[in-house]
């Protein structure tokens, strides 16, 4: 991979490399754009079969919270870690105290949080060496775990995605096939259920298949006949790119809206599904729950005010479809145009972020 080259093509601020050896940290910190504020994005803890492969994650990633933190309204820009390892193995008290000194050598350019791989007990230990980590234990004042967040805001997307392709929100009775059902689609599960929503799962995990299938009388299928089935709602809620050639003539679902992030193979996918007239709730705004929630921590943590918020991730999705049929683009593009809009307006009136008293990190001191 030519990193350069790839930083110019997107526009990289800056992407730091951390390595340490006693502990085993490998980490890429990768920034992508500050002009609304510091970046804010979580980290991920994967095995990544090459060292290429966590650049192009970490970058990709970094660039989707741009976008995610812009659309969101939040006054941050973009960012995101991976840490290459196995989260089950490798993980140890040293490597997130390492790995937080190497973010407070960045002095708020970067504040991080949970992903895929990390848990709040890591957030923690990264807390020991720095003040720039959200997701913290709510015995911090913060607010912990924000996976049951995101998947409350992904419930309330999925429900305008519902109004725009059935004429109605209500998910009684709609089958929803759910790929992954980890931290964030165990909790959507439970909300889809309450609704009476039937659900269709898959999970490389067992016992989290098995979880849901006797809690919320879920029915299991294969991993690769998730694509396949027949469904309402197809509800990505694993890793990314799984709208891609392979999977797009197998889809049966009027309407994708998940959690995942990345979950468009390369753009020409998303013309691809409008084409097959599918609804898309773009991904970063239906998944962008758990950012306003840790967010809300930078002010001192209000939980009411963060899940006012949150339910607000309903209009967004509504007035992106409104755009897209206005403008005759695709919803993914309707997304991009409203956060790069912002963004674009903001910089015409600020700089690069710099730390201050008066800025986003004075966590509520003001
Ligand atoms: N946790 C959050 O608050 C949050 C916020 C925004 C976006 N996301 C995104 O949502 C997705 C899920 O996040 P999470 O926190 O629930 O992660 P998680 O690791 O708890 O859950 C992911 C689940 O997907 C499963 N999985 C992995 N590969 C799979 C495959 N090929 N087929 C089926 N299942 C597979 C895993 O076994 C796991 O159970 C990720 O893409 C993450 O980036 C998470
Ligand atoms: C909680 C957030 C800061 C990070 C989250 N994993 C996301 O992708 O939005």
């Amino acid at each position: 991979m030519k990193i350069f080259k790839y930083m110019e093509s997107y526009d990289y601020e800056q992407v730091v490399v951390c390595q340490d050896q006693q502990s085993g940290l490998k980490a890429i910190i990768a920034i992508h754009d500050t002009t609304l504020g510091p970046a804010l994005g979580g980290t991920r803890m994967w095995t990544y079969e090459t060292e290429e492969q966590a650049f192009e994650d970490a970058l990709r990633l970094a660039r989707g919270m741009t976008y995610k933190n812009a659309a969101a309204g939040l006054n941050l820009g973009g960012g995101k870690t991976v840490i290459i390892g196995d989260p089950r193995k490798d993980k140890n008290e040293a490597m997130f105290r390492a790995f937080g000194r190497y973010i407070q050598g960045l002095n708020g350019r970067y504040i991080t949080a949970e992903d895929v791989g990390t848990t709040v007990e890591d957030m923690d230990l990264v807390y020991q060496e720095t003040e720039f980590v959200t997701g913290i234990s709510p015995a911090f004042g913060s607010s912990g775990n924000p996976s049951p967040v995101t998947a409350y805001g992904v419930y309330v997307g999925m429900k305008a995605a519902a109004r725009e392709a059935f004429g109605t929100d209500s998910l009684e009775g709609k089958r929803i096939a759910v790929q992954g059902v980890g931290n964030v689609a165990y909790n959507l599960c439970r909300h889809l259920h309450k609704e009476g929503a039937r659900l269709i799962v898959t999970d490389i995990n067992e016992e989290a298949v098995a979880r849901v299938v006797e809690e919320f009388g879920a029915e299991s299928v294969g991993i690769n006949d998730i694509y396949s089935v027949d469904c309402d709602i197809y509800a990505p809620c694993a890793l990314g790119a799984t709208i891609n050639d392979e999977t797009l003539s197998q889809l049966k679902a009027k309407v994708i809206a998940g959690a995942a992030n990345n979950q468009l193979k390369e753009t020409r996918h998303g013309e691809m599904l409008e084409e097959k007239g599918m609804i898309y709730a773009p991904d970063y705004v239906i998944n962008s729950g758990g950012v306003i929630n840790v967010a809300d921590e930078l002010n001192g943590y209000n939980r009411e005010r963060a899940m006012k918020k949150v339910e607000t991730i309903y209009d967004s999705i509504s007035k992106i479809f409104e755009i897209s049929k206005r403008d005759n683009i695709p919803s993914y593009v309707a997304a991009d145009r409203l956060a790069e809009e912002r963004i674009e307006t903001m910089r015409k009136s600020r700089k690069q972020f710099l730390q201050n008293n008066m800025n986003i990190m004075s966590r509520g001191r003001r």
